[in-house]
């Protein structure tokens, strides 16, 4: 049972703002098709169904980043996957994108450019703040109705999220509705065996809170990542430091780094760290190296290590062999890259062969899934979110669902 209205609610034929995710892994400026134009596709299609005219409103990356990239790419994605044409308007609030809006007729499909382009999205405020911004007092306007399809987003309070639900009816789409449900559902369930949480990736503010919430239902927790890295620097190892213009371990540690040391005093028992890790060989400037794998006593901070060691590998999957329930967030290696995919691989490999409970969350993680050709059947749950699903595991709300159930209200 919901507490909020969903896309069963709505009246046929309306003018439809649609929030999707579609925030996907970039490869050289090229955006990798992923689970997540297929999930919202489903979504659209339904609505199709009803002869709405839909606009979707979607983000890409973060300023700054390498993968904050415009959506003209994701709109072929989808109409791929949709099988019909997606329109795209390289304007999000403009007169551009307000005119193609008002050309919109009943079966159609317009995808907005990248609403982290906007002024206002992105600084995490109250939602009355949020609906007070250009962006939703311009595009609410053009619209009957808003729908909420972004789960991977529902942990964040931005303007797309939160605002619209303040000024006009809004309602929670498939992929909201089912993983909302899905993901809320583990919460609280018991299990044959040990749980077990393998938790890396790159995203230190999603992952550490994890340790601290879940300490009561799961038995050890398996590190990886550039999280495992800090937790190996937090015991005293020379690790867990940018090298080669990286940056993603200094600025983390500086706001974490605190929290990681108390959570290692806490909780070290439940905690298992990498004891290997592989980077990459040869001398410097002779190309692509080998995978080359060191003991975490012998390591030194000038090296950028990007995968768990094959001793790390062992130790984990037979964990996960003898666990009731496994948990993912985040991936233990940096898999895009074959060398340092063995990590990744093999314990979702151990995951799917293991006779247990099995939920791997994580837009990158899931990913690894499709590159890797692994069966998304062989784990009880796929989820296509990564903040959102964790925070749903460890009982947190979610700004995006709250914003959906005050609109119902
Ligand atoms: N040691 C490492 N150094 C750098 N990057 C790493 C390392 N280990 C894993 N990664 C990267 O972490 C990424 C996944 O991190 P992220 O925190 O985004 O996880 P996610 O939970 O899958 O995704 P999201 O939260 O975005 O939905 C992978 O793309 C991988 O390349
Ligand atoms: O990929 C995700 O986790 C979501 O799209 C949210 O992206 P963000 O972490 O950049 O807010």
């Amino acid at each position: 049972m919901t507490t909020f209205q969903t896309i069963d609610d709505i009246e046929p034929g309306q003018r439809l703002l649609v929030r999707i995710d579609v925030n996907a892994p970039v490869d050289d400026g090229v955006v990798q098709d992923d689970r997540r134009f297929a999930r919202h596709a489903e979504t659209i299609r339904e609505l199709l169904t009803d002869d709405h005219a839909i606009t979707l409103l979607a983000h890409q990356g973060r300023p700054g980043r390498e993968t904050f990239v415009s959506l003209a790419q994701h709109a072929e994605i989808l109409a791929d996957h949709l099988d019909r044409p997606v329109d795209f308007v390289p304007d999000t609030v403009g007169e551009q994108a307000r005119a193609a809006i008002e050309d919109l007729e009943s079966g159609d499909v317009l995808l907005l450019e990248n609403v982290r382009m906007c002024d206002g999205e992105l600084p995490e405020e109250e939602p009355a703040v949020k609906a007070d911004t250009d962006l939703v007092g311009t595009l609410a306007d053009e619209f009957d109705a808003y729908v909420n399809d972004a789960y991977p987003t529902a942990h964040r309070s931005h303007a797309s999220i939160v605002g619209f639900p303040v000024v006009m009816d809004a309602y929670a789409g498939r992929v909201m509705e089912q993983e909302y449900t899905a993901n809320t559902a583990v919460r609280g369930r018991s299990f044959d065996g040990p749980v077990t949480m393998i938790l890396g990736g790159t995203k230190a503010e999603d992952v550490i809170p994890v340790v601290e919430r879940l300490a009561e239902e799961v038995d050890r927790f398996c590190l990886g990542g550039v999280v495992g890295e800090l937790f190996l620097r937090a015991s005293g190892h020379d690790l867990g430091y940018d090298v080669d213009g990286t940056e993603l371990f200094d600025h983390q540690w500086a706001d974490h780094g605190e929290t990681v040391e108390r959570l290692l005093s806490e909780y070290g028992e439940k905690i298992a760290l990498p004891t290997d890790l592989a980077s990459e060989g040869g001398a410097e400037g002779e190309g692509e190296g080998p995978r080359v794998e060191t003991p975490v006593d012998e390591i030194t901070k000038e090296t950028s290590y990007l995968d768990v060691g094959s001793e790390t590998i062992e130790r984990y999957t037979d964990l996960v062999a003898e666990s009731g329930a496994v948990y993912v967030k985040g991936a233990p290696g940096v898999f895009e890259d074959e060398r340092f995919a063995d990590g990744t691989v093999e314990i979702l490999s151990a995951i799917a062969d293991a006779d247990c409970v099995s939920v791997v969350g994580g837009g990158d993680t899931a990913h690894a899934i499709e590159l890797y050709d692994l069966a998304a059947d062989d784990f009880t749950r796929v989820s296509i979110a990564g903040g959102a699903y964790v925070r749903a595991l460890t009982g947190e709300s979610l700004p995006g669902i709250e914003a959906l159930e005050e609109a119902a209200r």
